[in-house]
């Protein structure tokens, strides 16, 4: 699959049955109570978990890079020429601890290692080489007030123009949109925690949403990139919990049955939505757990047995649970995709079917279902449907629109001359944080060793690197003790960092949604934002009448380069389009004609 990036694939009711490879010595704590896991339950690696980034061993770069630059590639086995290329190769290649080399010339040293060092790779019953246990423990959520409240970025000075944007609400009997957190119902807890938050008011998403999810029904929420989708469910599912308070129950053998699950697409999302969701019911009765790949299924599995009201997972780790009988959907209240067309699209729709249509399941009338996201393609809500009873559809702006926040930029490069352009463009901005996006896992390696090999502090994320590593590549990108982050689309979606100041796209992606999508990870919620995105006419030209349009509807110039190169992907001006039940009701719009071609 060419989004190798996924935290997920498509084969998720496969399950390897070597188990031979997993590291029997490793133990943690039992948990209290519940019977703890036992990590020869799992292989963390099965074809079809979510755990594609814990693969190591890649046999074609074995030479190690070590200190002061990249070393020497093709030490081993299998890789062409055209695989090295493109980065992202088939992955079954990719396993074996003993291939990696890795390293990052110019900070801190080299993961080297090649196999020729290493002496010849046992292989498992299946011929592959035997996947090491992933042993990595992420740290402990803090603890401390402050630490938890302390992830928002704070809103910028647009904040207010939220409110004029045009809302599209359709479906039957849609509630009144709620003006403040304080008038919205909700309990005291959860508003004394918006307002630690420092949340004052809310976002229109979270004006709609937060009636509509405490009235009991469905819902398909889009709206733009940075303005409060996360906060638009969390507060009222938390609210409800509270209010409506069920008994936490735990099945036979630590069979943990949560009230609410959370689905999203990959693993820091996935992270950071645990987070909010601790924040937002910190000091209640609620519990929370994570369960997500690259980590050690056995400290994940302990917490989650313990019993959880809200359980936020990637899928491939949720279905590593449920078919071991760890977590089971006897007592769901709340199903939530988030990145909801993501969750939908080919690479993913098996997970949410098997989740969907499982056995223990609770029936679509006695639970909600409730799906986000920023683009929501109008396939991809026909597909959304079947998961849906009755739903309502709140379209902030134009569904699948940038944010109008983010002023975007564009230079005509040659692929020779974008490592030129990308050095000029840092040296110019030093100081600022910038987010680089490239579309292969190798050329994110590259580019972040070659912009660390001339001083510039970079980290990088991708597919490829150990959860570890990816963890803490980001959190040197949050902190900004390193200013560069260079990225495949792993990072392009939900993730809220402070302060980026600029998005870079020295790859472009293949499609406009993942364009929309990357360039939202700056200019959030009210804030400013750049994105400047290399365009390369020989790769880039079948996007250029999408990019076209989403720049015309975000008011901003189009260049000569990108005129003119035919049609849009895209039907009509409204990106994803409306609500396709066909329903000709504009409950709730605030059209004040800031959207230029809305068309409601
Ligand atoms: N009402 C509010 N007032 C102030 N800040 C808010 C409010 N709601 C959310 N935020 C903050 O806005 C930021 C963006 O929110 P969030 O990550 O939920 O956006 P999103 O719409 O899900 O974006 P994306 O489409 O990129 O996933 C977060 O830091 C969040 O804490």
């Amino acid at each position: 699959m060419d989004d190798e990036w996924d935290d997920c694939c498509a084969d998720v009711g496969v399950v390897s049955n070597n188990h031979s490879n997993i590291d029997e010595g490793h133990s943690l704590s039992r948990g209290r109570g519940f019977p703890s896991f036992n990590e020869n339950e799992y292989d963390d690696c099965k074809v079809g978990s979510d755990d594609f980034g814990e693969r190591r061993g890649r046999g074609g770069r074995g030479g190690g890079r070590g200190r002061g630059g990249r070393g020497g590639r093709g030490g081993g086995p299998g890789r062409e020429p055209r695989d090295y290329e493109n980065g992202d190769g088939d992955d079954r290649r990719d396993r074996g601890e003993r291939g990696r080399g890795r390293g990052r010339g110019g900070r801190g040293g080299g993961r080297g290692g090649g196999v020729s060092g290493d002496g010849p790779t046992e292989l498992g019953e299946d011929g592959e080489p035997k996947k090491p246990p992933v042993t990595y423990v992420p740290p402990e959520p803090t603890e401390n007030e402050q630490e938890i409240f302390s992830s928002t970025i704070s809103s910028g000075i647009n904040f207010d123009k939220f409110d004029c944007i045009a809302v599209k609400v359709s479906g039957e009997n849609p509630p009144r949109a709620v003006e403040s957190f304080e008038t919205a119902n909700l309990r005291k807890y959860v508003v004394d925690n918006i307002l630690k938050a420092g949340y004052k008011k809310p976002t229109p998403i979270q004006k709609h949403a937060i009636p509509i999810i405490m009235g009991g029904r469905d819902l398909m929420g889009c709206a733009q990139t940075g303005s409060g989708k996360t906060a638009a469910f969390l507060l009222p599912i938390i609210n409800t919990l509270l209010q409506d308070e069920r008994e936490l129950v735990v099945g036979p053998g630590g069979c943990a049955q949560p009230q609410v699950v959370i689905v999203s697409p990959t693993r820091e999302l996935t992270l950071q939505i645990f987070n909010e969701a601790r924040k937002f019911s910190y000091g209640s009765i609620l519990k929370i757990a994570v369960a997500y790949g690259g980590t050690a299924v056995r400290h994940q599995g302990d917490n989650i047995s313990r019993g959880c009201h809200i359980l936020v997972a990637t899928p491939g780790r949720l279905h590593d649970f449920v078919d071991r009988n760890r977590v089971s959907f006897d007592s769901i209240r709340f199903v939530v995709l988030d990145e909801a067309d993501r969750m939908l699209d080919m690479g993913f729709i098996p997970s949410v079917e098997k989740m969907m249509d499982h056995p223990t399941m609770v029936p679509i009338k006695e639970r909600q279902t409730l799906m986000f996201s920023a683009t929501f393609p109008e396939d991809i809500q026909h597909l959304a449907g079947r998961f849906l009873n009755n739903y309502l559809f709140v379209a902030v702006g134009i569904v699948g629109g940038a944010s109008t926040d983010v002023e975007q930029i564009f230079h005509q490069v040659t692929k020779y001359e974008k490592q030129t352009t990308l050095k000029k463009l840092i040296e110019e901005n030093d100081g600022k944080r910038i987010l680089v996006f490239v579309e292969t896992k190798r050329n994110a390696d590259f580019i972040a060793a070659m912009l660390s090999e001339q001083q510039m502090l970079t980290s990088s994320i991708h597919g490829d690197r150990m959860q570890r590593e990816r963890e803490e590549a980001l959190d040197n990108f949050k902190s900004g003790r390193h200013c560069i982050l260079v990225a495949t689309a792993v990072a392009a979606r939900g993730l809220d960092i402070k302060n980026v100041d600029i998005v870079v796209n020295y790859d472009l992606p293949k499609s406009i949604d993942e364009y929309v999508h990357r360039i939202g990870r700056t200019g959030r919620v009210g804030n400013r934002g750049k994105a400047v995105s290399f365009y390369d006419g020989d790769q880039d030209m079948q996007l250029a009448p999408d990019l076209a349009k989403i720049l015309k509807q975000a008011d901003q110039t189009v260049p000569d380069f990108l005129q003119g190169g035919g049609t849009a992907s895209y039907k009509g001006n409204k990106y994803g389009g409306s609500d396709i039940r066909d329903f000709n009701t504009a409950v709730s719009a605030v059209d004040q004609g800031l959207e230029p071609e809305e068309e409601w």
